[in-house]
């Protein structure tokens, strides 16, 4: 199909109305993507911006910045540029820090409903798909990225991810495109350069066709995954369909394929990392070798726990910094190191409340209505309340008296002394303290 046609195609399917960003580096493919983008708009018109992420790293940079205004002033499309600070320290390489930040200011332009258009193409696809399986990866890695998806709450869509690179070039070419180089793309120390320019020529010199069949490869490993989804879904609701909480006894009737496949899914379906091969392994064992042996295995991104009987996937714990305490009125909002938590909590005759916000310390009891004095952590045992969530907990005091018990995390009260009521929370920020930042993916 025509380059324009398919542009044409992919805008048509956009609902009317709804904003499209093309993300432009300035290169040849989000530079001829723009183009032909701003010309599929004048026949199915629809808001059109550019977004240029300037990561500072190099000081062709600027360079890049000036061209992609030119080529926005020339084709009449508003651009926004949005600098980064690329965390060079954050221990993933500096590629992977620059993705992480252009991702975050992507997030940050982009509104949720609206679309973001990248410009990779089938020659980036045979390049991941290879770099996939020279890290041994399943189907879910050899799948590449992905033609079209949501990601957080946004449409990310890739056009041109079927056609080759050298169609994108004669393309250009016959336009009389400018773009700019950039110098990091020819640096072949990077393993997806050296695919590019030492691995697959060469392997395109013997088969003409393998970049169209390693992307074809990448996309039967894509239905691959999702048919494994669909499986790791109906198992997931024989076992009672709550991800964050398996059945361990129904866990071990699966095979150890299922086992594995289903843990990883419930990771991703709860917005967790999913677990690196080995930690998995130890996991299963561990779950393997029954008993009440207090299971906790932990990798980045996330943490797995046994707990009566059932396997627990968690947001890794954050705890608060050593002294923490914070005066409060019951009903201001409460910010606590980890944001803020939507809870307001009262005295049952109106009277002001004068609290300190400490957390657990142990040994604290409570006077419960019609209970009399109790013991915080009988009662926390008798409520079923896991381990470590007795460790994230916060008491209310009055004076020296616990009054109430929080869990920050789920912004719930889990015991009010007598005289104290649970009032309704004060507007505030959609986030619970604690839960997990979306995770970036294909
Ligand atoms: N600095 C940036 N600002 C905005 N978008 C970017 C930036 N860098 C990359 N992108 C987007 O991500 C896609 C993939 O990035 P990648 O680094 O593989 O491409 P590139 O070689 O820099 O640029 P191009 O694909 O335009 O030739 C780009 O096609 C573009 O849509």
């Amino acid at each position: 199909m025509p380059l324009q046609r398919r542009i044409d195609h992919a805008l048509a399917a956009t609902p009317p109305g709804r904003c499209v960003w093309v993300a432009l580096s300035g290169g040849l493919d989000s530079s001829l993507l723009l183009t032909l983008t701003a010309a599929a708009c004048r026949r199915h018109p629809r808001p059109l911006r550019a977004l240029h992420v300037h990561h500072g790293l190099q000081p062709a940079a600027d360079g890049f910045e000036r061209h992609c205004r030119r080529l926005c002033s020339r084709l009449g499309v508003p651009l926004f540029v949005e600098g980064v600070a690329v965390d060079r320290a954050a221990g993933q390489g500096l590629e992977g820090a620059a993705r992480e930040a252009r991702y975050a200011a992507f997030a940050r332009r982009v509104t949720p409903g609206e679309s973001l258009w990248l410009a990779q193409h089938r020659d980036d696809q045979a390049e991941t798909f290879l770099l996939a399986a020279l890290r041994g990866s399943g189907v879910r890695g050899l799948a590449g990225m992905a033609a079209c998806r949501e990601w957080r709450e946004r449409r990310l869509e890739r056009p041109l991810l079927g056609v080759a690179r050298s169609t994108l070039e004669a393309e250009a070419g016959c336009r009389g495109l400018a773009w700019v180089a950039d110098p990091s793309n020819d640096d072949q120390s990077l393993d997806r350069n050296f695919l590019r320019h030492g691995v697959l020529p060469l392997l395109a010199s013997r088969w003409p066709h393998a970049g169209d069949a390693l992307s074809r490869s990448a996309a039967l490993a894509g239905e691959a995954d999702a048919l494994l989804a669909e499986l790791a879904d109906l198992d997931l609701e024989r076992l009672g369909g709550d991800p964050a909480r398996l059945p361990v006894a129904g866990l071990e009737t699966l095979s150890g394929p299922r086992r594995r496949l289903l843990v990883r899914h419930c990771c991703a379906r709860l917005g967790l990392a999913r677990p690196p091969a080995r930690r998995l392994e130890t996991l299963l064992a561990q779950l393997g070798a029954g008993g009440d042996a207090e299971v906790r295995v932990a990798w980045p991104g996330a943490e797995a726990r046994v707990w009566r009987g059932r396997l627990h996937l968690l947001a890794p714990a954050e705890s608060l910094p050593a002294g923490w305490q914070a005066e409060w009125d019951g009903h201001s909002p409460l910010v606590i190191p980890l944001g803020e938590v939507r809870v307001a909590l009262g005295r049952a005759d109106g009277a002001p409340a004068r609290l300190r916000m400490v957390p657990r310390q142990g040994g604290e009891r409570l006077r419960l209505p019609g209970r009399g004095r109790r013991d915080l952590k009988r009662l926390l045992q008798e409520l079923g309340v896991p381990p470590w969530v007795r460790e994230r907990l916060l008491v209310a005091r009055a004076g020296d008296t616990p009054v109430a018990v929080l869990d920050p995390v789920e912004e719930a009260w889990l015991a009010l002394a007598e005289g104290w009521i649970s009032r309704s929370a004060p507007a505030g920020s959609p986030r619970p303290a604690g839960s997990p930042p979306p995770a970036p993916g294909r």
